[in-house]
């Protein structure tokens, strides 16, 4: 009997000294070497080896309470704001207070773009996230003009109210929809439109198929074997790929032809990446306008889509809210010239309790859980050494439910935006140069929908207690299974 509890001790111990090893592991590879440096490391821990903190983070971010994993770390190693963790394959260093977040995000000199590989491999090596930074610049400022100022977006406006007006009307014949569904699919016509024009029905089904399968792997482990999320994915952007290069062809052979297309109209983001030259005269390969146009439409419109479906379910959860919202709304109507034939860029700007709602819809959701940057130096950041090649993850969602900054975070309430923001307090967008340069395009195309949907139309949620996912975007995993319905007295 002794004998069994000696060999059960020795199994025990021999346990704890193998955890003990393993758990040292990443310290020995990553933080060792940095000599005496290691001691201005932030606080952390790197996890296991390989895997580092991925574990922990998936668990709590398929589970209802995502949270868990950012205050089990705080809780351990006390409110620093700046943690040293291994994630997506790197040691890495997580930022979460707004000051941090700011001084890492516009920092160009000491940071670039460090997105995961499996990022790169799905969005492309040739997009903006993995881009030199003079390219970065030329390409961002040629690629932009299309979507940013009034010019562009009073052209859109007139677009998106029709198809927002149209699709309404739709579903409230369709019956049971998964909003969030067709939310997306409404969103994606809006990008393909304003960024490659006219294209067909079945070639946009088409591509709104494959960027459904390529976002699932976008935050999944890189395992590249049949029946992972992340194998699917690559195989949707390869589809993805063959897609724009037809399109790509088709354009230079029109040009080839020096005849316009049939019923082409404007210039249209496709048509600025192939005539664009460098001041060394040297234009854009195919795969280059490829990775661009695959990044732009993709971020073009999942965000869009979910946070217009978020607002929507929030404001419909808050009758004071939508009241409120919608009243709004009603008074922009009175006051509108009797002769003016739909919305005007100034009116959308005027409708200041409606941004409010959307920049709470924004805050609570954080569509972009994060951003993903490379230390280029060793650098500094709140008292703490940030080492040479290390990753740092900008964790918003930590900025965003503060409860110093937003009083009861977890709750819906546009009031959080009566007060001022600080730079660095809402990041919805990001901040520096890579700051989206569709915010404003976002924000028109969500204002439009609320307010056609606030003046006629309520959403009868068919599964109200449907589970919310986290991962890739927050979700509620029956896609906001609804029917959209007249209200009674429109
Ligand atoms: C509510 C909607 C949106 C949200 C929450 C959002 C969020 C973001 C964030 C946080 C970034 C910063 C990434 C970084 O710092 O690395 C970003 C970048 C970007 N966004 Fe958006 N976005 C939205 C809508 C759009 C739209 C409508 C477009 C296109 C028309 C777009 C195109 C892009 C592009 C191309 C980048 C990369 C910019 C660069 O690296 O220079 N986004 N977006």
């Amino acid at each position: 009997m002794a004998s069994l509890w000696f060999i059960f001790g020795a199994i025990a111990g021999a346990l704890l000294v193998l955890r003990s090893l393993l758990k040292n592991v990443n310290w020995f590879l990553y933080e060792a070497k940095l000599g005496d440096k290691q001691y201005s490391l932030p606080p952390g821990d790197m996890g296991w080896p390989i895997i580092g903190n991925m574990w922990s983070f998936l668990r709590a971010f398929k589970s209802s309470k995502p949270d868990s994993f950012m205050d089990s770390i705080v809780k351990r190693f006390g409110n620093t704001g700046i943690y040293k963790v291994f994630m997506f394959g790197f040691p890495s260093v997580i930022v979460t207070s707004p000051e941090a977040c700011k001084k890492v995000l516009t920092d160009d000199e000491n940071f670039e773009p460090g997105w995961p590989q499996s990022t790169v491999e799905l969005i492309g090596e040739k997009s903006f996230i993995k881009m030199p930074f003079e390219e970065h610049r030329r390409l961002r400022r040629l690629t932009s003009a299309s979507i940013n100022g009034y010019e562009a977006l009073s052209v859109y406006l007139k677009y998106i109210e029709e198809i927002v007006i149209s699709s309404l009307e739709k579903w409230t014949q369709m019956g049971e929809i998964e909003f969030l569904t067709q939310m997306r699919k409404l969103t994606f016509k809006i990008i393909i439109h304003i960024f490659l024009g006219s294209e067909s029905e079945p070639v946009m089904e088409a591509l709104e198929r494959e960027y459904t399968v390529l976002n699932l792997g976008v935050r999944a482990m890189r395992i590249n074997i049949p029946g992972f999320a992340f194998h699917k994915s690559l195989k949707a952007r390869k589809n993805l790929v063959a897609i724009f290069q037809s399109i790509v062809d088709k354009r230079r052979n029109e040009r080839r032809g020096k005849e316009p297309a049939p019923g082409k109209k404007a210039k249209d983001m496709m048509d600025s990446l192939i005539d664009a030259v460098d001041e060394n005269g040297r234009k854009l390969g195919d795969d280059e306008i490829i990775d661009i146009m695959l990044m732009y439409l993709n971020a073009g419109h999942e965000s869009s889509g979910h946070i217009t479906m978020w607002a929507t379910y929030f404001l419909q959860r808050h009758p004071e809210f939508f009241r409120k919202a919608k009243e709004e709304q009603v008074e922009m109507l009175k006051r509108r010239p009797p002769s003016q034939k739909g919305l005007k860029l100034e009116d959308v700007r005027k409708m200041e309790y409606l941004s409010k709602v959307i920049d709470e819809t924004m805050r609570v959701v954080t569509f972009s859980l994060m951003v993903f940057r490379q230390a280029r130096n060793d650098v500094k950041v709140n008292g703490y050494l940030i080492p040479k090649g290390w990753r740092v993850l900008t964790w918003f969602r930590s900025v965003h439910f503060d409860s110093e900054l937003y009083p009861d975070p977890r709750e819906f309430n546009p009031e959080n935006f009566s007060v001022v923001r600080k730079a660095g307090e809402f990041l919805p967008f990001g901040a520096g140069t890579r700051l989206c340069p569709g915010n404003d395009l976002a924000k028109l195309e969500i204002s439009v929908f609320l307010h056609h949907f606030l003046l006629k139309y309520e959403l009868e949620q068919l599964n109200p207690k449907s589970p919310i996912r986290f991962l890739p975007h927050t979700r509620p995993l029956d896609n906001c299974l609804a029917r959209i319905k007249k209200q009674e007295a429109a």
